[in-house]
C-alpha cells in the first residue's frame, strides 16, 4: 500500500484484526457452503455461493469471480455503508422529530391509523405517507453521505465547465441539498411538505436531491435503507413520545457521516395505548 508507514501503528492493528475476524467467518461460511450446511438466508451465503457458481462456470477459472480480499472489502463495504447511514438517518430523524412536535405527532397519528399496535407489516410500511415525507426532509437537510466521489474518466465538457481525464471531483450532496436556488429561501427549514407530492414534485425534476447518490453507483440498497428506516421509526413512534434533554446542543459535524458532535440526549415517555 503507498503511504502506509504514514499510517498510525493503531489503526494498522485495527485492520488486521478486522481482516483476520473476516477471514474466520469467511472461511467458516465457505465450509458450510460446501458442505451443503448453508443456509443461504444471509448476504455473505448468497455472494459466496454465487461466487463460486461464476467459477465453477468458467472452469474453475481462478482469474473470474471475487478474491478472498474481495470478499473481505464487500463485507467491510457492507458493513460501514449500511449500519452508519441508516442509524444517523434514524437519529437526525428523532432530533427534528422532537424539534418539531407537531410531525411527531402527525407521524404517530399515521402509524397508529395504519399499525394500530401491531408489528409494522410490508404492506403497511408502504402506506406510510407522512413517514416517508419526513424521512425525505431528514435526508435533504442531513444526508448521512455528505458527498459522492468521482473519477473523470475521459475528457468531458458538463455546461460551461472542462473537466479532464483523470480529475477527481467532489459532489457536495449537502451544498446541493441546502441551495435556496434550488429549494426555496426556507432551504435550510425543516418543511417535510415539500415532499407531499413526491420527489419529482419537491425536485421540479432537478437532479438536486440525491442522498443515496446517482447513476450506474447508486445505493444498492435505498429501497431496503428505507424500509429499514421506516420500520425502526414506526416501532419507536408506537411505544414512546419523546423530546430533547435540555442538555442537547445541535453542533452537526462530519466524521464520515453527520452526526450530532455532543450526541443526541433524548426523553422518551411511554405512549399510553401502548402494552
Ligand atoms: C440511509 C441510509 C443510506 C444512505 C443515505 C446511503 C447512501 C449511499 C451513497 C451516497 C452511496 C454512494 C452512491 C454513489 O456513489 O452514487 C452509497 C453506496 C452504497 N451503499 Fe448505501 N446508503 C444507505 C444505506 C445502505 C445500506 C443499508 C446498505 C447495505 C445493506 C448500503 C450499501 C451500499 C453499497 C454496497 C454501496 C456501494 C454501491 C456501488 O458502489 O455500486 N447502503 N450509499
Amino acid at each position: 500500500m503507498r503511504g502506509q508507514r504514514l499510517v498510525p501503528k493503531r489503526m494498522m492493528e485495527i485492520d488486521r484484526d478486522i481482516k483476520a475476524s473476516l477471514m474466520d467467518i469467511i472461511n467458516k461460511r465457505d465450509k458450510a457452503l460446501k458442505a451443503g450446511e448453508a443456509t443461504k438466508n444471509n448476504l455473505l451465503d448468497i455472494l459466496l455461493e454465487s461466487n463460486h457458481k461464476e467459477i465453477e462456470e468458467q472452469g474453475n477459472n481462478k482469474n473470474v469471480g471475487m478474491n478472498l480480499e474481495e470478499v473481505i472489502e464487500e463485507c467491510k463495504l457492507f458493513y460501514f455503508a449500511g449500519q452508519d447511514t441508516t442509524s444517523v438517518l434514524l437519529v437526525w430523524t428523532m432530533i427534528l422529530l422532537s424539534r418539531y412536535p407537531d410531525w411527531q405527532a402527525r407521524a404517530r397519528e399515521e402509524v397508529s391509523q395504519v399499525f394500530g399496535n401491531q408489528k409494522p407489516t410490508f404492506d403497511g410500511l408502504n402506506q406510510l405517507k407522512i413517514v416517508t415525507m419526513i424521512l425525505y426532509e431528514v435526508l435533504r437537510l442531513y444526508p448521512p453521505g455528505v458527498g459522492v466521489p468521482r473519477k473523470v474518466i475521459k475528457d468531458v465538457k458538463l455546461g460551461n465547465l472542462s473537466f479532464p481525464d483523470g480529475v477527481e471531483i467532489f459532489i457536495s450532496t449537502i451544498l446541493v441539498h441546502h441551495d435556496s436556488e434550488l429549494w426555496g429561501d426556507d432551504a435550510k427549514e425543516f418543511k417535510p411538505e415539500r415532499f407531499s407530492e413526491g420527489v419529482l414534485k419537491a425536485t421540479n425534476g432537478r437532479f438536486s436531491f440525491f442522498p443515496f447518490g446517482g447513476g450506474p453507483r447508486i445505493c444498492i440498497a435505498q429501497n431496503f435503507a428505507l424500509l429499514e428506516a421506516k420500520i425502526a421509526l414506526s416501532m419507536i413512534l408506537q411505544c414512546f413520545s419523546f423530546e430533547l434533554s435540555p442538555t442537547y446542543t445541535h453542533a452537526p459535524t462530519l466524521v464520515m457521516t453527520i452526526q450530532p458532535q455532543y450526541g443526541a440526549p433524548v426523553i422518551l415517555h411511554k405512549v399510553d395505548n401502548y402494552e
